[in-house]
């Protein structure tokens, strides 16, 4: 016997994604409904060899399902992952509306397993921001063995982390570049993001960091130790998919390179691929598809006692979104559910 699954958004990038691995991995699915806006009623999406037409989420009923994974935005999960959870239905959301509730738990499966044990309280789990899931999932051995003090990152975010229409807007602007009449001013962005960066990713704060700078700091203390210190400074830039970090640790024992690159090799959930000759690392467009977060680059930062710096790249809609919640239904599954 296996579950009732719900994926929420099926039409949008995550959702597509959600539904791909889902196959791919062979979740235990009995029965599966893909839900998206009154407007995609009937739009056909791919759930491995099969297609299924898309549902109206608000004329939905959940009761009897068993989870619903929710990639819809903050603003319709407030309405309708309430009414999913009330119905009995576990909700893994990937929004950053519950991510900083105490009683629901924040999960990265390779790093915080036993938090989805607290799902019951709500009968919602958060999903992590997609920069933080893989970042903690390299950061995490390397701190069991050295304990991270203090964390400098700055991150080269794909447009695809801001949706269908991140995605056209580099591809429509990249064209009219070219195509004379066929220019395409910033809308999703704030400035041109074809052959530019943008050092700006959702909302402004007080202090002058943007939101998803705080959702770094806040999101890596909840995973992984409230006393790691993180400072992050977060960039779009024109790459469709695939996020990388450039990351700078210090530690309070000493961590060798070699040392950190055989734990981070033994790691689940990372690849290490670091030569130092050229083509000896992973770019973006190489991640797309895979289910591993990229370690290349690793090596000693000599302005510190105990500094190490290296360079971490992963699939934002896989390890950053969907992969990461079929991982947390598995873990449900496994450690709570105990069907399939
Ligand atoms: N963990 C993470 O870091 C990440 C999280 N996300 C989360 O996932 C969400 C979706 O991202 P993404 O797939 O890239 O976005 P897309 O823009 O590609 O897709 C949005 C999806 O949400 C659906 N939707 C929007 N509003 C409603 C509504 N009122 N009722 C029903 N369905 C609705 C859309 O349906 P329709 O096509 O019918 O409009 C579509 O299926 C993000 O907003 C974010 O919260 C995304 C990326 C990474
Ligand atoms: N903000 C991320 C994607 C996202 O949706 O993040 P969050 O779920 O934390 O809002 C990006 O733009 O790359």
């Amino acid at each position: 016997m296996g579950y009732k699954v719900v994926v929420v958004g099926a039409t949008g990038n995550v959702g597509r994604e959600m539904l791909n691995i889902l196959a791919e991995r062979q979740f235990p699915v009995d029965e599966i409904a893909a839900l998206a806006s009154r407007k995609s009623l009937g739009t056909e999406v791919s759930f491995g060899e099969t297609t299924l037409k898309t549902k109206d989420l608000d004329t939905f009923d959940f009761a009897g399902w068993d989870i619903a994974l929710f990639a819809i935005g903050s603003g319709p999960t407030k309405t309708y992952a309430p009414k999913a959870a009330a119905a009995g239905c576990v909700v893994i959301d990937n929004s950053s509306l519950y991510r900083y509730e105490p009683d629901i738990p924040l999960v990265v499966p390779e790093v915080n397993p036993e938090a989805v044990d607290g799902y019951a309280k709500r009968n919602i789990i958060a999903n992590p921001n997609c920069s933080t899931a893989q970042m903690v999932v390299a950061l995490k051995p390397l701190h069991d063995r050295a304990r991270i003090k203090r964390v400098v990152v700055s991150t080269y975010q794909s447009v695809s982390g801001a949706g269908k229409e991140g995605m056209d807007e580099l591809w429509d602007q990249t064209k009219g570049m070219y195509v004379p009449g066929q220019e395409k001013a910033p809308e999703k962005f704030t400035k041109q993001i074809a052959f530019n960066v943008i050092p700006h990713i959702d909302v402004f704060m007080e202090d002058g960091s943007t939101k998803e700078e705080w959702k770094m700091v806040a999101e890596t203390k909840k995973i992984v130790d409230p006393k790691i210190k993180l400072t992050a400074t977060c960039v779009r830039v024109p790459v469709f998919v695939g996020h990388s970090e450039a990351i700078n640790i210090e530690f309070e024992e000493f961590l060798d390179e070699d040392e950190a690159r055989d734990i981070l090799r033994e790691a689940p959930g990372v690849m290490v691929v670091d030569k130092r000759e050229d083509g000896g690392y992973v770019t973006p467009v190489e991640c797309v598809g895979d289910f591993a977060t990229f370690i290349s680059r690793v090596r000693q930062d000599s302005t510190i006692d105990n500094g190490l710096n290296l360079w971490c790249v992963s699939d934002n809609l896989r390890k950053g979104a969907a992969l990461n919640a079929v991982q947390i239904a598995e873990t449900l599954g496994k450690r709570c559910l105990n069907k399939g």
